[in-house]
């Protein structure tokens, strides 16, 4: 199915690794996947460890170059094939168009929380004064004490970076945000501050890809789940169909 305002279009997409340490063997994480992603949607990748899910990602936000096959991103100018973008283009387009945020906060040193969530907002488009106030609004919105806002995010606790990390990466969205496993250090409380952010992304037209071990999460955030075995696709359908009445 061709969606109707595609934000992502993967075909063909394979990535394998030599183990250089281990006599040059090669393994395939990727065999050849072919995905869709449209504006509003939220496709949850799932499947057991080992599958390839964190590969999908990486060669879509091009952390990992795929061996072969196209990653299309619809960016606002028209399609762009990231696989063959250069490096400066993919960095400008890393941080407008395409979100990606992982378990882990990657700040610059002597940065808070306030500074790494307004820079965010300003690649997106906003003065310095409105990415100040809508830091300022994602900060509050997943309850990250405002005493933290200009502390060295070095020193917070890992549930911490975490809201900073998600609160960069969903403030004035992107056209394409990937998940990998962002809410994984979180309390209960600041858990569901953080799943009905995320689910607030696709009434705003944000097209999401992610990543989460916790069934539950993605029961509730997915309009479609995409089952990977193997570094394939293995299923595709909604949560009920995919997941069942699984635990
Ligand atoms: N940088 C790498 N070097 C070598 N092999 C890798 C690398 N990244 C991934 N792989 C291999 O590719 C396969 C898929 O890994 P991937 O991390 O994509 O799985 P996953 O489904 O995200 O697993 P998990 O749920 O455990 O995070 C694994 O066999 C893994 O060892």
């Amino acid at each position: 199915m061709i969606p109707d305002d595609p934000v992502l279009t993967v075909r063909g997409l394979r990535k394998s690794f030599t183990l250089h340490t281990i006599d040059g063997r090669t393994s395939v994480s990727l065999h050849g996947v072919d995905l869709d992603v449209a504006a509003g949607e939220h496709v949850a990748v799932a499947g057991p460890s080992g599958a390839g899910k964190s590969s999908l990602l990486r060669c879509v936000q091009r952390s990992y170059l795929p061996d072969a096959g196209s990653v299309v991103l619809h960016a606002d100018g028209g399609p762009v094939e990231l696989t063959a973008l250069p490096d400066r283009a993919l960095a400008r387009l890393r941080g407008r168009a395409l979100g990606y945020v992982s378990q882990f906060l990657a700040a610059p040193p002597r940065t808070g929380p306030l500074e790494v969530v307004a820079t965010a907002a300003r690649r997106r488009g906003l003065d310095r004064a409105e990415a100040r106030e809508a830091a300022g609004d994602a900060l509050h919105r997943l309850g990250l004490d405002e005493a933290l806002w200009d502390v060295d995010c070095g020193v917070l606790s890992g549930g911490e970076r975490q809201r900073v990390n998600l609160a960069a990466g969903t403030v004035r969205p992107p056209r394409l945000l990937l998940l990998d496993e962002p809410v994984s250090a979180l309390d209960p409380a600041n858990r569901e501050r953080a799943l009905e952010l995320i689910g607030s992304l696709s009434g705003q037209g944000v097209a999401v890809l992610a990543v989460f071990h916790d069934l539950d999460a993605m029961r509730r955030l997915a309009t479609r789940v995409v089952e990977m075995a193997g570094g394939r696709i293995a299923r595709v359908g909604s949560p009920a169909e995919v997941l069942g009445a699984a635990a």
